[in-house]
């Protein structure tokens, strides 16, 4: 069955003595009542609100009209058809709601009833069993009034409902032993004079009536709420007073949002935080379950509650909107599977708070116990904020009133600013310790990645420091440099890569040392300071060229490897020059510099390695040609690489004749087919013979022809043959005067030296090839200063072979 939460307004009647009677506004109230409307005027404005309710009840009217118009068929419903009920007297303190709910408690001349006492009546009309229990929630604790306990558990039934632990309950007899009860427990109710109520309940209260007939069962709740207002700072209160204050408002807050939860739409309704005070726990069922609610808005008339009226009006109206499905509760006893509370909606609900509270055990689990109880009150202190932040904004709008004692209005909003700045203080306070605490319990692995990104950063600013140490010592070496020999480097100055690739230097002339990353660095002294901040800028710079440097000639080598080109002698000669002084003079400094200086090895290397093939590529390819077959060959060029065609191999024809060179070439020509025609072939060693004597030869020679000497090993060599004619070629070969235009005359002495010697003897073949190869690396002398400019090493010995091969 669908129950719309129902709501009642009672308007307090003026006090005789209330100086705010005046404040009719003519001969109307500030609160107008049109049942089933209420319209409040604003005193300053007269602009007119209105809200609708089930029930109003003007001043005039008493608290039996109440319960005959709202309460007595509710109750009837309840206890004849098993439903539920909860009545709740909502509104600020002294507007009427344990008047309404009890009667007039304190003035025992004055017999005025309540509404609890009207309702046992009924119940006792009926015929029912009763028992009652009879509890206040104070500072978020339940205290049983009639057993005197206090800290009672909540738990929840999920066919009972909530259930309280170890309340006592007692089977009412007569309406008088109720009352007695009732008035026993007010007793023990913690009152207190405020300035708005003589004797003001700081608690909120509750009768629970257990009703049972033959057929149903029900629980009827009767609630005397706290009052709604700022109490903790509007009343100058403080210690007990002030936390009275703060749980009161917690607890109405939480009421609220319950409220506001249960009245949405069904498709907004999400999780009714039920659990946020004992309160709301304690009147889940009667807020959004299985019962039939209503809600008695207690305002007062006065001009100076019109705020707090406004409130409760709207808190009531918001209520208003609740709609909730209920459920017959069949007698326990009588069903072997009761099913009472467990409707859909129900089990919807309970599994919603079943995942909210999951979530929040998980959360709660990763908290230690400080840490939950700093949560709690920094939950506390925003509770409290916030109603000292309504408060303080109430005040200053009452500013502007006339009627205001503004002395005190100004005391008042001084006492709001001092509590929100003490509050805001010790919230601060909690958020640095709950900080603190979370950073304790923080995943180890996060305080490990914590300290290696500090590492990170440390060893990044020793690197940098490093490099200012390792530029200062190279400018300190190149300055050392020039004025040797007192501060020159040995090798072992030179800064070295250790197997961390961290650079060790070890400097035994500076001032400065630095070994590895573990090492200090001594700092220099201040007079030196600024000296050594200009050398540590020039270092800087001087690293920089030499980098430059490296890097472009790692440009070029990448260049040449990539379109494999092979290097001149000039060419390689420059590099490895460049190479050196950047090795000697400069570094390297760091492994990266070291890898750039192997690679150049490298290249250099493979270049050599490459002109060897060459050499040896060129001498296989050409084929020697004896005279008999030169003789026999159409083309008078006698020089054809095997294997290559006439048009692809042209006869030696330097491509930059000069007359002279024209002249030899033909001088020589000349000569050979001389001595073709003198028939010496017989002299000649085999083709075979020759190509293999002349590759061992060119090997041995480019070993061991001593750069930029005219001496040889084949000098050695050649003494110990002095008395051959062809050791007397090679000395002429290898003396400084020779020039290449003696050849002709050489090879002709050489011709007629043999014949004249012995003409039947075959000349010394080691001889002559050593002469050949000497003659060999003379004419690659000659070519190199003449074209070496323009031909690759390749072209040049290519060249100088087939010179040397055309003449021999
Ligand atoms: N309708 C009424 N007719 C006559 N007197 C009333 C009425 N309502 C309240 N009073 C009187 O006003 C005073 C305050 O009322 P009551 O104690 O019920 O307020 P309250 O809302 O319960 O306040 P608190 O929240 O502080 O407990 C009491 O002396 C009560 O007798």
């Amino acid at each position: 069955m669908q129950e719309p939460f129902k709501v009642s307004i009672r308007v307090k009647p003026y006090e005789g003595r209330s100086r705010f009677l005046t404040q009719r506004i003519g001969k109307e109230t500030i609160i107008q009542v049109e049942c089933p409307t209420q319209t409040i005027r604003d005193p300053d404005t007269y602009e007119q609100r209105s809200f609708a309710f089930d029930n109003v009840f003007n001043d005039g009217e008493s608290t039996q009209d109440i319960y005959d118009q709202s309460i007595s068929q509710m109750i009837y419903d309840c206890v004849s058809q098993g439903y539920n009920g909860t009545i709740l007297a909502y509104g600020q303190t002294g507007s009427g709601k344990s008047y309404t709910m009890f009667g007039n408690l304190y003035d025992p001349l004055v017999e005025n009833d309540g509404l609890v006492s009207m309702v046992l009546e009924q119940l006792f009309q009926m015929n029912v069993k009763i028992s009652i229990s009879y509890l206040e929630i104070y500072n978020e604790q339940i205290r049983d009034l009639i057993g005197d306990q206090v800290g009672l558990q909540l738990n929840e039934d999920p066919i009972k409902g909530v259930m309280l632990q170890d309340v006592q309950e007692l089977q009412i007899m007569t309406i008088d032993h109720a009352k007695s009860i009732i008035i026993n427990g007010n007793q023990k109710r913690v009152m207190a004079a405020t300035n708005a109520n003589q004797f003001s309940s700081r608690s909120h209260a509750i009768i629970q009536l257990f009703v049972v007939n033959q057929q149903y069962q029900c629980k009827l709740s009767l609630v005397d709420l706290a009052g709604s207002e700022k109490a903790n700072v509007n009343e100058g209160s403080k210690g007990i007073r002030q936390m009275e204050g703060a749980n009161i408002n917690k607890s109405l807050l939480a009421l609220g949002n319950c409220i506001n939860m249960l009245a949405c739409d069904q498709s907004m309704k999400k999780f009714v935080p039920y659990r946020d005070s004992k309160l709301t726990r304690l009147l889940k069922d009667s807020l959004g379950g299985n019962t039939k609610t209503l809600m008695i808005g207690c305002v007062k008339q006065i001009v100076q509650c019109h705020e707090e009226s406004i409130n409760t009006l709207k808190y009531a109206s918001r209520a208003r909107a609740i709609k909730k499905k209920i459920v017959q509760n069949i007698k326990i006893n009588d069903v072997t599977n009761c099913s009472c509370n467990c409707n859909s909606e129900n089990v919807s609900l309970l599994q919603a708070e079943i995942e909210a509270l999951k979530q929040e055990v998980s959360f709660q689990c990763q908290l230690t116990e400080e840490e939950i109880e700093i949560r709690l009150n920094l939950k506390q202190i925003d509770q409290l904020q916030f109603q000292n932040r309504e408060g303080l904004e109430y005040l200053l709008q009452q500013m502007n009133s006339e009627m205001i004692d503004e002395d005190r209005l100004k005391n008042e909003i001084m006492q709001y600013e001092r509590a929100i700045n003490e509050n805001e203080r010790i919230r601060q306070e909690l958020t640095s310790q709950l900080q603190s605490k979370k950073k304790e319990r923080t995943d180890p692995r996060d305080i490990q990645i914590e300290m290696l990104k500090k590492e990170i950063t440390f060893l990044r600013d020793q690197i940098k420091q490093k490099d200012l140490v390792i530029d200062s010592l190279k400018m300190d070496k190149d300055n050392s440099k020039q004025s040797r020999p007192h501060t020159s480097y040995q090798e072992t100055d030179r800064p070295k890569m250790n197997k961390e690739n961290s650079i060790e230097i070890d400097v035994r002339k500076d001032s400065l040392q630095y070994c590895g990353s573990s090492k200090s660095i001594k700092q220099p002294t201040n007079r030196e300071e600024e000296q050594h901040l200009q050398k540590l800028n020039k270092a800087r710079d001087n690293y920089k060229i030499f980098r430059a440097k490296m890097i472009q000639l790692q440009e070029k080598m990448n260049y040449y490897t990539k379109n494999d080109v092979q290097l001149n002698q000039n060419q390689l000669k420059e590099i490895i020059d460049m190479m050196n002084e950047l090795s000697t003079q400069n570094g390297p400094v760091l492994k990266q510099d070291e890898e750039m200086i192997i690679y150049f090895q490298k290249f250099i290397k493979s270049q050599t390695q490459k002109s060897q093939q060459q050499i040896n590529q060129s001498t296989l390819n050409t084929q020697i040609t004896t005279p008999q077959q030169r003789s026999r060959s159409v083309n008078p060029n006698p020089i054809r690489g095997k294997g290559t065609s006439q048009h692809q191999r042209k006869p030696l024809q330097p491509t930059n004749q000069s007359p002279m060179n024209r002249q030899l070439f033909s001088n020589h020509t000349k000569q050979y087919q001389q001595l073709v025609q003198k028939g010496k072939k017989e002299s000649c060693p085999t083709p075979q013979n020759k190509q293999k004597y002349i590759l061992e030869y060119v090997k041995k020679m480019e070993n061991q022809i001593p750069r930029g000497s005219n001496k040889s090993p084949l000098q050695s060599f050649s003494s110990d043959n002095s008395d051959k004619p062809e050791t007397i070629l090679l000395s002429v070969v290898l003396s400084k005067r020779f020039r290449f235009n003696q050849f002709n005359d050489i090879i002709h002495n050489y011709y007629c030296l043999i014949t004249k010697a012995n003409p039947s003897s075959s000349p010394n073949i080691h001889l002559f090839l050593t002469f050949l190869i000497v003659l060999y690396c003379k004419i690659v002398e000659i070519i190199k200063f003449k074209y070496g400019q323009f031909l690759t090493q390749r072209k040049l010995k290519s060249r100088a072979f087939e010179t040397m091969l055309c003449l021999s």
